[in-house]
């Protein structure tokens, strides 16, 4: 595993921005266009805001979330709103956002919109940042999610799946971990001595379901995982 220690949360950021924004540049000097897939939570918002600062061209650059919770914009649960607050600024303003909400009442009734947006998105993506819950689970793939299996099947051709679980809160969506796996770059930022005991403990033998972070950990392509105390 390539895991990469910084003294401190602002050394950490400006390392993972330089991991971004050159799969960015990379996919955008190949194909004229990048997608990238950042996570929510409470982890990402100094990395969100100094990727928002970086020199890119912003313009070729569609921005998405991996997983989001069923909630609109104007909830504090919205990792949709985090990222308009702390990415979508700046140089960073001149990218495109999809999200990952319809206005609909439930994930399914939701999906043809969200379907449709993300059909626009120039697959794969050229970078996702993942990041990881303290139960071990990675994008909206919870112990116990009702569709657990079908977002960690390795030959799932479905892009985005709804899941419910006990841990979630409300219902969410994800992209699934094929879609992850193809990226051209994922990174796993974590932060602290819990979720590094977490990461060893997903590491040790047991069971993917338990811990779905292990999906991405013991796949062909693991993440490279950004980690400081
Ligand atoms: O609910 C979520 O949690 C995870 C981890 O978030 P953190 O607050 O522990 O950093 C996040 O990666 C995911 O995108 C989010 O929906």
């Amino acid at each position: 595993m390539d895991l990469r220690t910084f003294d401190n949360a602002d050394d950490l950021a400006v390392a993972l921005v330089a991991f971004v924004a050159e799969g960015i540049a990379e996919r955008i000097e190949t194909l004229g266009a990048a997608a990238i897939a950042l996570s929510g939570g409470r982890t990402p918002t100094r990395f969100f805001r100094a990727l928002s600062a970086y020199d890119l061209d912003w313009e070729r650059v569609t921005v998405t979330l991996v997983d989001e919770r069923w909630v609109p914009e104007t909830s504090e649960r919205s990792n949709a709103a985090l990222l308009r607050a702390n990415l979508m600024q700046g140089r960073a303003a001149a990218a495109r956002f999809v999200p990952l909400y319809a206005d609909a009442p439930t994930p399914e009734e939701g999906m043809a919109a969200v379907d449709l947006a993300i059909a626009e998105l120039p697959m794969p993506f050229a970078a996702v940042v993942l990041g990881m819950g303290d139960d071990g689970h990675t994008a909206s793939f919870f112990p116990g999610g009702d569709r657990l299996a079908d977002c960690l099947d390795p030959e799932g051709t479905d892009v985005v799946l709804p899941i419910r679980a006990p841990a979630a809160g409300e219902p969410r969506v994800t992209f699934t971990l094929p879609q992850i796996l193809a990226s051209d770059r994922i990174a796993l930022h974590i932060e602290g001595a819990v979720k590094r005991a977490v990461l060893d403990a997903a590491m040790a033998e047991g069971d993917i379901e338990e811990m779905p972070i292990r999906g991405v950990l013991w796949s062909a392509t693991p993440p490279t995982v950004f980690w400081c105390p």
